[in-house]
């Protein structure tokens, strides 16, 4: 089955520390991913070139795989090199951002997603907004996702999911659409399915302790 249809109605678990974390580390994240994998998950979305190698040969799933290179502007897999090496792990779909921002290596969408398609992948595009997704269909992404939507300086950031943008790009496009970015809640998650999600992904509430602590340190503080 191709990992399209593997992941069709299902949840795809991001599994990332962030730089200078305590469980950024290779066998940390596989021993995170392989516990998803335990719990249900239908796929796994990983970062960087050490992290994706350490799973590729325990995740019998579709992996999901971006190399993320700096913290601001463009930075998840922004270069054609960096969408080709991560390729090149065994990633079965290659997460690129898919904003129509400018690349640093001055490359286009198009020639990310050729490069992407001549290495055997498939290529999701992170877009924060409709105009995104519908740049990057033209372009010939094979999946849109959601993960940018608050992230840039034209889409607000959301309390929840943005839902309304999951809705507006199944109706706009005739593509798979993958619903990324602060899914917290099984009941989220499920809403984005009934907004017409092809899949669901859930990276922080299910893999980053730090800040599911502090959510319940916040919860827990001693009223006046
Ligand atoms: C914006 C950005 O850099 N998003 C990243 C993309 O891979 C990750 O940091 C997120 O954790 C991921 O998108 C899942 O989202 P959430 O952790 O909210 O469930």
């Amino acid at each position: 089955m191709n990992p399209i249809d593997r992941i069709r109605g299902g949840l795809v678990v991001s599994v990332q520390a962030y730089p200078g974390e305590p469980m950024r580390h290779p066998d940390t994240m596989r021993r995170v991913a392989e516990s998803a994998v335990r719990g249900g998950a239908a796929g796994i979305r990983a970062q960087g070139i050490d992290d994706l190698r350490a799973m590729r040969p325990v995740i019998d799933l579709p992996l999901m795989g971006l190399w993320k290179d700096g913290d601001s502007g463009v930075f998840i897999t922004p270069t054609v090199i960096h969408a080709v090496e991560v390729a090149r792990t065994g990633c079965e779909i290659v997460a690129v951002d898919g904003t129509r921002r400018p690349r640093p290596d001055g490359s286009s969408l198009a020639e990310t997603v050729a490069a992407v398609h001549r290495e055997g992948a498939l290529l999701m595009a992170d877009c924060a907004t409709l105009a995104d997704g519908v740049a990057a269909a033209e372009v010939g992404a094979d999946l849109i996702g959601t993960t940018l939507s608050g992230y840039t300086p034209d889409s607000p950031r959301t309390p929840g999911p943005d839902l309304d943008l999951v809705a507006a790009l199944v109706r706009e496009l005739g593509l798979p659409v993958v619903a990324e970015g602060r899914i917290h809640t099984p009941d989220q998650a499920g809403a984005a399915l009934d907004a017409g999600a092809h899949a669901v992904v859930v990276g922080t509430a299910i893999t980053h302790p730090a800040t599911i602590t502090s959510w319940f340190v916040d919860a827990t503080r001693v009223r006046p």
